[in-house]
């Protein structure tokens, strides 16, 4: 009798313990701690929680989901909630953020620069490059990595966009029309851009070696999406124990092609420098003034013989601006000519802009020439926000994080800003289904949210590549549209998303271009 008067005093201590612990931690999502308010409010009332498949909070929600379902899922979800919300996900909170109020807080909080552990799942492909570090090591890499985007060698860089874009056309000249798989051939078109102007390496010789590289990041964003959707696969350890063991093969083809970038730019700057000795005093500033390009990779290199980067270092960051470069302008060109095709009215308007500021020659394209085309840049903006490349992005805290909005978010929160849900946001965007350039022109930008739209990101961490992008998305539309008629195959109805590191469409996003006369 006595014994079972223990036991039950021992059980009740044990619930109430539970009860009073389940306030602080979501004692079922693998003690997740919990987030509070500042005043007390209930946190539903700030930021509603959203109820998970399986009673582990939303540990699970993701298991056994493919790519497709996975993106579904979380747009429905988006949608559903109509707000801001939280999830409780294997002992982390996450805030799923789609209001350009907390977007604009989070991206200027100085403390909050550190990626979420999603980013963690690309360590082993991006390892700590610019994109995926924090703290001391990526401050002192942005630093060293800025001037190489100064506007002087970024107009430099045209040439090459421009040589790139000629190529990419001249494959459909000789026809009347053609149909044209963009999803194929731009991919190698911003591959090739990158690869030549950051790392000053042509890849006509390496073609083959380029097409590799790419199939090899698919697998890794496969890999990735697959590691997203299983908890279990989240530790490193268990993964490298029981994950896919091919990884390491598309690991070791993807690092080798950034290294042989790395030694062959190596040897042509040494090159170059050796040339320019002998050519008299004033040659001796290799940055701006002259003639010759100046490719990003250099500045590296320069950087390693002052002691500031080591050859690990170098790959790093050159593995990270070259996925960086590549995937998220070839994702904006596809649907920026795709869209083209669908609005017939507004490429009309984008093509009598191109023909009174561009050349038929293209002999006067140039940064300032591009910067006169006010409507094309709309177009692209349009297009950036129905298709960011980037969908979301997220952050993760250190400490209990107080927010504007009286949340308090506790230690290893997950921040995930979606940019995708953000842009298609009715609050901010009449009609947001509807393709509609104007509203970029700057009649009507007044009084929108100046974080409505941030398909760059913005604050510290923002997209460094930004003015890079728009000029090389600018001079293949110069180009393209100058030299034949998009027309329409796919439409938008068609386009079937998926979730990845980058803005996923299964769909093989085509358009018919007919030459001009
Ligand atoms: C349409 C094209 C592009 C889009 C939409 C885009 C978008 C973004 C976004 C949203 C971020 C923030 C990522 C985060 O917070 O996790 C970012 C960061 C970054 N982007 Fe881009 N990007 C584009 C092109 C480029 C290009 C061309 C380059 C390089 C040549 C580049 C290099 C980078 C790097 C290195 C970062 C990390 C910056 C840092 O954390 O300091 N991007 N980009």
């Amino acid at each position: 009798m006595a014994l079972a008067l223990l036991l039950l005093i021992g059980l009740a201590t044990l619930i109430f313990w539970l009860y009073r612990l389940n306030k602080e931690y979501y004692v079922l999502a693998f003690f997740a701690k919990r987030v509070r308010t500042k005043d007390g409010r209930p946190v539903d009332s700030i930021a509603p929680t959203i109820k998970g498949r399986t009673i582990f909070g939303n540990s699970f929600d993701l298991f056994g989901l493919e790519d497709v379902e996975i993106f579904t899922q979380r747009h429905n979800r988006a949608v559903k909630m109509g707000c801001s919300f939280l999830e409780y996900v294997k002992g982390l909170a996450v805030y799923n953020v789609i209001d350009a109020d907390t977007f604009e807080t989070i991206l200027n909080n100085k403390d909050l620069i550190t990626k979420g552990i999603v980013y963690d799942f690309v360590h082993s492909v991006l390892r700590l490059g610019l994109l995926t570090s924090t703290g001391q090591k990526w401050h002192s890499n942005r630093k060293l990595l800025t001037p190489t985007f100064h506007f002087n060698i970024l107009g430099q860089f045209i040439e090459v966009f421009k040589a790139e874009s000629l190529k990419f056309a001249q494959q459909f000249e000789g026809n009347a029309e053609s149909t044209v798989s963009l999803t194929e051939l731009i991919p190698r078109f911003t591959l090739n851009s990158i690869c030549e102007t950051a790392m000053g390496i042509k890849l006509d010789d390496m073609a083959a070696k380029g097409d590799r590289y790419r199939e090899n990041f698919g697998m890794i964003e496969n890999r990735f999406i697959k590691r997203m959707g299983n908890p279990l696969f989240w530790n490193d350890t268990i993964y490298n124990l029981f994950g896919p063991s091919d990884e390491k093969i598309f690991l070791k083809e993807i690092h080798d092609f950034s290294s042989e970038i790395v030694a062959k730019r190596r040897e042509l700057f040494a090159q170059e420098i050796k040339d320019k000795k002998g050519s008299g005093p004033e040659e001796d500033d290799i940055y701006i003034k002259k003639k010759q390009r100046f490719a990003m990779l250099d500045t590296l290199i320069m950087a390693e013989k002052d002691g500031l980067i080591n050859h690990e270092g170098i790959c790093e960051q050159v593995d990270t601006l070259m996925f960086a470069g590549f995937d998220t302008t070839s994702i904006a060109i596809i649907f920026g000519l795709m869209n083209m095709g669908i609005y017939q009215d507004q490429q009309e308007l984008c093509y009598q802009e191109i023909c009174e500021h561009i050349a038929d020659d293209f002999s006067n394209l140039d940064a300032n020439q591009l910067s006169k085309l006010k409507y094309l840049e709309c177009f692209i903006k349009e297009s950036m926000r129905l298709y960011p490349s980037a969908p979301s992005v997220s952050r993760q805290t250190a400490k209990n994080t107080e927010l504007s909005n009286g949340l308090i978010l506790p230690p290893r929160a997950q921040i995930v800003l979606n940019i995708y849900e953000l842009h298609r946001n009715p609050k901010y965007w009449s009609s947001p289904l509807e393709f509609q350039p104007e509203r970029f022109l700057p009649e009507n930008s007044k009084g929108r949210h100046t974080y409505a739209y941030v398909p760059f990101s913005a604050g510290q961490r923002n997209c460094i590549g930004q003015k890079y992008a728009m000029l090389e998305i600018k001079t293949i539309m110069c180009v393209v549209l100058k030299k034949f008629r998009i027309l329409p195959i796919v439409k938008p109805q068609d386009l079937v998303f998926c979730s990845g590191i980058t803005m996923g469409c299964k769909t093989n996003v085509k358009v018919k271009l007919v030459k001009r006369s």
